[in-house]
């Protein structure tokens, strides 16, 4: 097995957990037989503006440490001008595959995952970061909670056509929000903290019904138009949680204004711990 250097410090690379474009993800173990995660990005191939933008995602990650438990670990990094090492707490598994090999969720799991998923997402929007592109694969299980891994401002690298793209959710539409589909100056920054609400309710739709709103919908343009269709309705069948149901049918609605809030969402007598 292969071993990486990271600030003078050598780990063991166990496997590699997953990659997208010109990153991986490694699972390693350090001198001390203790577990992390090393990202690996390759930078030969980034232009200035991608470089830039990796740079910005770890000083905010870093930064954030400090205020959610809910935010990963990032114990370390190093950065040349070829390469980026991120030493991370290592997740058990990332959402989006637990969810792909769950059939059914536990009430209680998928209430508790929930508070970690808006506590994480509330921490990044205190600092005015909007993800704009939430799905389970930001996601990873350490332990019994959920923890973000990223903030959705490093740019997707274009992987060279070799590469096969791994990384599970890359360019999925299933969690793209009405507004960033209509948003005609198309300025990512112009999508509001409600645009990560959506996302997120289309991540606790799926942990509910088993699906994504819009999942069933294969074509790619029609399913965009569905998803900013006011007359598309989207289906919500009974649940014996009506908290829940509430809650879902609140973060899916179309109109940016009148969707709930992070904070009116922590509030939800979903998550008051009784039932
Ligand atoms: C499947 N699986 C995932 C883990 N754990 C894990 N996966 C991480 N990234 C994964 C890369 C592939 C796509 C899904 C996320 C990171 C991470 C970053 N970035 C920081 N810590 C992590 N822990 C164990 N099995």
């Amino acid at each position: 097995n292969e071993s990486i250097v990271i600030k003078g410090k050598q780990f063991l690379v166990l496997k590699m957990i997953g990659r997208g474009g010109s990153s991986k993800v490694y699972q390693v173990l350090d001198q001390r037989n203790q577990l992390f995660a090393v990202k690996y990005v390759n930078l030969e191939e980034a232009d200035p503006q991608t470089v830039e933008s990796y740079k910005n995602e770890i000083e905010h990650l870093n930064h954030l440490q400090q205020y959610s438990d809910q935010i990963i670990k990032l114990y370390d990094y190093e950065i040349t001008n070829s390469y980026i090492y991120m030493l991370m707490e290592c997740g058990n598994l990332d959402l989006n595959t637990w969810l792909r090999n769950r059939k059914t969720v536990n009430p209680l799991e998928r209430k508790f995952y929930w508070k970690n998923m808006l506590e994480a997402v509330q921490t990044i929007h205190k600092h005015g970061i909007v993800h704009s592109d939430l799905k389970p694969a930001n996601f990873v299980i350490v332990n019994a909670s959920l923890k973000l891994i990223d903030f959705g401002i490093a740019n997707r690298i274009q992987p060279d056509v070799t590469s096969i793209m791994k990384d599970s959710q890359v360019g999925t539409l299933n969690y793209m929000p009405p507004e960033a589909i209509k948003d005609t100056s198309s300025q990512p920054g112009k999508i509001s903290t409600k645009g990560d609400v959506w996302s997120l309710g289309c991540i606790m739709y799926c942990m509910t019904y088993g699906k994504t709103p819009f999942q069933t919908i294969t074509n790619q343009i029609t399913k965009l138009h569905a998803i900013i269709d006011p007359t598309h309705e989207i289906e919500f069948p009974d649940i014996a949680e009506k908290d829940l149901l509430d809650v879902l049918k609140r973060c899916l609605v179309r109109n940016p204004r009148e969707r709930i809030s992070i904070a009116e969402l922590l509030e939800h007598s979903y998550l008051k711990l009784q039932s």
